[in-house]
């Protein structure tokens, strides 16, 4: 098929990637002259595991192309994604513009009749205002033939997207018209080769299970996170527990993992939008909030942890940082619990040294003032930035950081604590290394009581 795909970031970018691998002729449409001039030298804006090779191979072959001009994408597109930025607005629902404003410029340039698939997340109803956006624009320039509106939201994860992209669970479409779910089905048919899951419904419930997806997984994280507090005050392991509520089927393995909260740029702004959605409808979202509330209150812990232990005291004090990607595998810095720390640990005076594989570039743009003053050191090498450091907090469990040389550790900090913000290290060897452990929810290990929740 020929496909045009608006938006090259995480979505826009690995979908085009993906469709191109399975034989398809892309061409990516990104309004951005810079990172339409990154991507043509083979080069990937993001970071996302094993995106620039595919990128480098299907611009080598010809299957995919990028361009800034819509007008140069929809030629000959037999279907068009839209994939743009749905940020938070001011008040906490799902800001549009990126979407309608492509719509518009969909009015303006089409030629023939085509399907128009919205990958973005929207709430309920939007597909409705593209198509009419599209229809009004047509209708100006006295064009008068029909586009197929679907929606097709995106599960991926970054850090492993290609994968989720290439082997999804379900794929979801979207439409109110059987040529909408006939293409896409034939789309994705080679996506779920071994097995069926294209769940095909109407627009507006494929927009809500975006939503009611993010939530459910937003809310088991903060589900975990409140039991952790309460396990941290009972002097339970909610490690043991995680291990004994994950077997039953009925609950699952996954997203049952107690940290430092949930960061990203989807949950927190997709369960915004949902909570200011119910409001709109007049219905109490309790949950909703209970989930955000929680979340905020996680993302603190870690400081709170740090103030105990220091009493309050940070002059002078060094704290090493690892990990500053809200998870593993990406460089994306939105709403990282990471953030949230860094701010904290600054604003009291605090000393900090940080390292991330890969997200330090993009943290430096920030966090310029703090570097110029001392204040802040950034390194990609876990080792340097715990050299006379007086805590060693864990924010993001990259694999870099999973398995340290601890007694290398012990002998470069100035005192040998470990707060673990993601579970992820034994405290009982630790404990034998010479270490205090603080993990979450976790009874605290060596000698001083205090724990991090
Ligand atoms: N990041 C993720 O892991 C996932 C995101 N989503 C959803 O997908 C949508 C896109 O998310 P991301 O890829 O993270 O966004 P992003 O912000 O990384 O990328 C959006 C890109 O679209 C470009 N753009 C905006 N308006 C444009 C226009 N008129 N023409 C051409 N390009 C335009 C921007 O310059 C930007 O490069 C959002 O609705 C998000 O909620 C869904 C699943 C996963
Ligand atoms: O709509 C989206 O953008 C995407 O949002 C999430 O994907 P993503 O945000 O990339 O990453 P996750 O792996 O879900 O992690 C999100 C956050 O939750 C945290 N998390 C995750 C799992 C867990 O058990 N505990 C936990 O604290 C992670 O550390 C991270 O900060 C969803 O998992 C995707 O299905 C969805 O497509």
């Amino acid at each position: 098929m020929r496909i045009c795909v608006v938006g090259a970031g995480y979505v826009g970018l690995v979908s085009a990637a993906c469709f191109a691998e399975m034989g398809n002729r892309v061409i990516c449409i990104e309004r951005d002259a810079q990172r339409v001039a990154i991507l043509a030298r083979g080069r990937a804006p993001i970071y996302e595991p094993g995106l620039e090779v595919m990128l480098q191979n299907h611009l080598a072959s010809g299957q995919l192309n990028f361009s800034q001009h819509l007008g140069e994408g929809i030629k000959q597109a037999d279907v068009i994604f839209i994939a743009v930025g749905t940020p938070s607005g001011e008040d906490g629902s799902a800001d549009l513009s990126h979407v309608l404003a492509v719509a518009d410029e969909l009015g303006l340039l089409l030629e023939q009749s085509c399907v128009v698939v919205n990958k973005s997340t929207v709430p309920v109803g939007t597909a409705e205002r593209v198509a009419q956006r599209i229809k009004g624009q047509l209708a100006k320039r006295g064009k008068h033939f029909g586009v197929t509106l679907a929606s097709n939201p995106e599960f991926l994860k970054e850090g492993s997207a290609i994968d989720d992209f290439m082997r999804p669970d379900r794929v979801i479409v979207g439409c109110d018209d059987p040529l909408g779910h006939e293409v896409l089905r034939r789309l994705y048919a080679p996506f779920l080769r071994n097995h069926e899951r294209l769940l095909c419904m109407g627009l507006r419930a494929a927009e809500f299970s975006k939503y009611a997806a993010n939530a459910f997984l937003a809310t088991k994280i903060s589900f975990i996170n409140e039991m952790a507090t309460l396990c941290a005050r009972l002097d339970v392991d909610i490690e043991d527990v995680r291990r004994g509520i994950g077997s039953d089927k009925r609950i699952g393995t996954h997203f049952i993992y107690a940290g430092c909260g949930y960061g990203g740029s989807c949950f927190p702004k997709d369960v915004r939008a949902l909570i200011r959605c119910a409001e709109q409808e007049g219905i109490e979202p309790g949950i909703l909030r209970a989930v955000e509330a929680r979340n905020a209150l996680q993302k603190t812990l870690l400081f709170q942890a740090l103030r105990e232990h220091f009493s309050g005291y940070w002059q002078g004090r060094v704290v090493a940082l690892w990990g500053l990607a809200f998870k593993p595998g990406t460089d994306d810095l939105r709403e990282a619990p990471s953030l949230v720390l860094l701010d904290a640990l600054l604003a009291v005076g605090a000393t900090v040294q940080a390292c991330d594989p890969v997200a330090t570039m993009a943290l430096a743009e920030r966090y310029s003032q703090a570097i110029d003053n001392g204040q802040l050191r950034l390194s990609t090498s876990p080792y340097s930035v715990v050299e006379g450091a007086d805590a060693l907090v864990l924010v993001t469990e990259w694999k870099q950081f999973r398995q340290p040389d601890f007694l290398r550790i012990r002998g470069l900090m100035r005192m040998p604590i470990v707060f673990d913000g993601r579970n992820i290290y034994d405290a009982a060897q630790l404990v034998e290394l010479g270490f205090l452990y603080r993990g979450i929810g976790r009874p605290a290990q060596g000698h001083c009581k205090a724990s991090a929740a």
